[in-house]
């Protein structure tokens, strides 16, 4: 008997605007399997998804669960037969409790009210059956990243969920966070369950999945053992070229202090303090990581700097010119540009054009005006270029940016930012979401960015990419400064993790010795 759980067999895809995202895709997948869906940006990975989860239509195709040939209209539906998927923008109401979200919408019910004592049982019960550590009366805008995460897993769970497809669950965890997902999943295989794993990190891939089903350019090109097969031969058969994601860079050559950042305070608009004493210098020719689990400071460094944050206490100067009076216009007209963590909401404007989303901060920029106006003509022109230097996978410049796939959305992003030749990079989270080629494209621009003497700031959640790109290093925990590494390569991935989980710190002269020696 065939061990098939699910088969999607001749997708296809069409987008209203003529894109073909899945031409013919057929994934097989095994119950009790762990299965990778893996491909470049634009290969078509979350179209297939949300047509098995029922949130876009499909041209074409069929689609069978535990040998019945399902239609998959809605999520609702999907969710009765079996299916949940856990989003990578996690979907919970801070201000209830874990076990409030975790029941939401299926509340055990003791004549007209809530069975309040049977929801927090039921859910203490599954996390427990699961080895979910977490406390069900805990409110969920107290509790990390890591946690939220495995409420959403509980979510599913508790609804029944046999397959779960979980789109890159760890671009936001810890190494140790990692490992403890990582043994959930093989426990929920354990237990019969089936995973479907999107994912651009090969190295996660290899340690976790049996199979990989790769897609190239809306079309599914074939399935991989995960035994027996390198990094290499993996990514070769994604990209169809080999990538080498191990960075090549010139010892750091520090210049003069370019951003000098000094007691920075920030309280939010109710009143949280979220960046506590925060100090800290960016050098010419140096790349500063700021390592840190999400939630613990590192957005609201990088949106005090770049003046999107009143309420701040404390120094910003960029060329001891302070930046804390200054719009945001005045800030980039200082060389300074931000690629923010969320592309979607202030990344991009998503219902306007790809040229226009990449000459929004140029329209000071005189070369690409005629008259003191605007020349369409040259920044459509301008526009293609840029999307051609990388790899905007789209039909033209005319397309909105909405049509776009998550990681070439990125790229318009960072495209833009790069493109005015900053003084002072942030870049923040810069290659989530992108593949291995698109990836490693963007850390040789960094480190080119570096190597002409220009200062960045890098804020990763992947440690990897932390280690691989900074110079230097600085840990964030609950809105501290938890570490500085004046030389990152004194410290490990585990240890990061340490300081980023608050279970190590470093003293106060440890740190500040570091950067004040001038
Ligand atoms: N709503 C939409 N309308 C039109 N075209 C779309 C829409 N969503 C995606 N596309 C196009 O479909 C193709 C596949 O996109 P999809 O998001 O499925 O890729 P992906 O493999 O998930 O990429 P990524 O790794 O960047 O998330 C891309 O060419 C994209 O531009």
């Amino acid at each position: 008997m065939s061990n098939e759980i699910l088969k999607m067999k001749n997708i296809t895809k069409i987008y209203s605007n003529g894109v073909i995202a899945n031409k013919d895709v057929t994934l097989s997948v095994n119950k009790g399997e762990i299965h990778a869906l893996m491909g470049e940006n634009g290969a078509g990975k979350s179209t297939l998804m949300k047509i098995l989860f029922g949130i876009e239509g499909k041209n074409s195709g069929d689609i069978y669960f535990e040998g019945k040939r399902i239609e998959a209209v809605n999520p609702s539906d999907m969710i009765n037969i079996g299916i949940g998927m856990v989003h990578q923008h996690f979907m919970l109401v801070d201000s209830l409790k874990v076990y409030e979200n975790v029941i939401l919408g299926m509340e055990p019910r003791k004549g007209v009210f809530t069975d309040t004592q049977s929801a927090i049982k039921l859910v203490a019960d599954t996390a427990k059956k699961y080895n979910l550590n977490v406390d069900p009366m805990a409110k969920v805008s107290d509790i990390s990243v890591g946690l939220k995460q495995k409420v959403e897993i509980l979510k599913v769970l508790i609804r029944g969920a046999k397959l779960l497809i979980l789109d890159e669950p760890t671009a936001v965890l810890t190494p140790q966070e990692t490992e403890e997902l990582f043994e959930q999943l093989i426990l929920l295989k354990d237990n019969g369950h089936t995973i479907i794993f999107i994912s651009h990190k090969i190295r996660e891939v290899r340690q976790i999945c049996d199979r990989i089903t790769v897609l190239r350019g809306g079309r599914s090109i074939g399935v991989i053992p995960v035994e027996n097969s390198t990094e290499e031969e993996i990514s070769r058969f994604m990209v169809g070229r080999d990538v080498v994601l191990d960075v090549d860079k010139k010892p750091a050559s520090f210049g003069e202090v370019l951003l000098r950042v000094e007691n920075l305070n920030y309280k939010n608009k109710y009143g949280k303090q979220l960046l506590k004493d925060v100090s800290f210098n960016v050098r010419k020719g140096q790349i500063l990581g700021i390592a840190g689990v999400e939630g613990n400071g590192q957005n609201e460094i990088a949106e005090s700097i770049f003046g999107f944050n009143n309420n701040i206490n404390g120094k910003i100067t960029f060329r001891d010119i302070s930046l804390l009076d200054k719009s945001i216009r005045d800030i980039r007209n200082l060389g300074i540009s931000y690629i923010p963590e969320d592309r979607m909401t202030i990344g991009v404007t998503k219902d306007v054009s790809i040229w226009e989303n990449l000459v929004s901060d140029s329209i000071d920029n005189k070369s690409l005006k005629n008259k003191g106006l605007l020349n369409i003509k040259k920044i459509k022109g301008y526009a293609r270029e840029l999307i051609r230097e990388f790899k905007i996978l789209c039909r033209n410049e005319d397309q909105q940016v909405a049509m776009l796939s998550g990681g070439n959305t990125q790229k318009v992003v960072v495209a833009r930012e790069f493109s005015s030749d900053p003084n002072l990079l942030i870049a923040n989270q810069p290659t989530r979401g992108i593949d291995v080629g698109a990836n490693e494209f963007i850390w040789k621009k960094i480190i080119d960015l570096r190597d002409k003497g220009r200062g960045i700031i890098l804020i990763s959640a992947d440690l990897n990419e932390i280690m691989e790109l900074s110079d230097s290093i600085l840990v964030m925990a609950d809105g501290e400064v938890a570490a500085f590494f004046e030389d990152g390569k004194n410290t490990t991935e585990y240890e990061l993790g340490l300081y980023m989980l608050g279970i190590k710190r470093q003293s106060l002269e440890e740190r500040v010795g570091k950067f004040e020696k001038e």
